[in-house]
């Protein structure tokens, strides 16, 4: 008779939307968020036998987000999750491991009252760990999509007898920025780091996705001293030069095709050099 073990498990109330409104004389402010909570700890009796003695239901979980944004306030995504994950450790025996991560969705005031405007894919991101390692914040951002209509090249690279992507010294370049960034202490700016991406991006004049994603990278650190650590995910949004050859018409670098797939992903991360940097906790199975 074969037996079996119950191997790593967490659980948790994924994606609780919540949405908060201040109102004030000057105008209301909205923060829209996507919360979602995973717990570990000492949780095998319910798994096992159905003994949920030790189990905080998933529907607590997200009534406390609830509560917490009223009592407490949203004073950003990544003290709002540090405040939730320390909460289900240090109030159940059960819990010894939380990681809160939180999608914000940012609104533009529209009138400076009450009406807001929701526009790109752009989301602000926060995940925190918490447990016997202490609490650990990751930041970032999604969905930032860019795109430069020249300063970029691409050529000199590798040739085989499958290659036929023609070298060009000016080329479109286009992303969708998944970056996350990290400290140990103190809270970076997320609006520094963002608007340091931004930057790089514009005024790198690029000979290689790779060289821009290095050049962000190390924006952010310059421009966040407590950040130690960035990560970008960076698909090139490939435009290729259509050819109206066929129809008797030039194309001086004007009419393109926006391919969505497949697209070359360039990642990596970008470090301070010289800096230990605690592993980051990950939660896999
Ligand atoms: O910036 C680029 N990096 C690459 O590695 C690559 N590969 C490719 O086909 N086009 C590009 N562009």
């Amino acid at each position: 008779m074969p037996t079996f073990e119950l191997g790593p498990n967490q659980y948790g109330k994924a994606e609780t939307r919540l949405v908060r409104v201040e109102r004030g004389p000057a105008g209301d402010r909205i923060t829209d968020l996507n919360v979602s909570v995973a717990l570990r700890g000492d949780l095998a009796a319910s798994h096992l036998t159905g003994d949920n003695a030790g189990v905080l239901p998933t529907d607590t979980q997200k009534n406390t987000v609830y509560a917490f944004a009223r009592e407490f306030g949203i004073d950003g995504i990544e003290a709002f999750a540090e405040r939730l994950a320390e909460h289900f450790v240090a109030s159940q025996p059960s819990i010894h491991e939380a990681r809160v991560s939180i999608q914000q969705y940012p609104w533009q005031d529209v009138d400076g009252a009450h009406t807001f405007r929701r526009d790109g894919s752009e989301v602000r991101t926060a995940t925190v760990h918490h447990g016997h390692y202490g609490t650990q914040t990751v930041s970032g951002v999604t969905g930032l999509v860019l795109l430069k209509t020249t300063d970029s090249e691409f050529h000199g690279f590798v040739q085989d007898r499958y290659t036929t992507l023609p070298e060009t010294r000016d080329r479109i370049l286009a992303t969708s920025v998944d970056a996350t960034w990290r400290a140990v202490q103190g809270r970076p700016d997320p609006a520094a780091a963002r608007a340091a991406l931004v930057e790089a991006f514009a005024d790198t004049y690029s000979l290689a996705l790779q060289q821009t994603l290095f050049a962000m990278g190390s924006r952010v650190l310059q421009r966040c001293p407590e950040v130690l650590e960035v990560r970008l995910s960076l698909p090139n949004r490939h435009h290729f030069l259509v050819d109206l050859a066929p129809f008797g018409l030039d194309n001086p670098n004007e009419v393109y095709f926006a391919a969505d797939r497949p697209y070359g992903l360039i990642e990596g991360v970008v470090r301070r050099d010289g800096v230990a940097i605690p592993e980051e906790v990950a939660w896999t199975f």
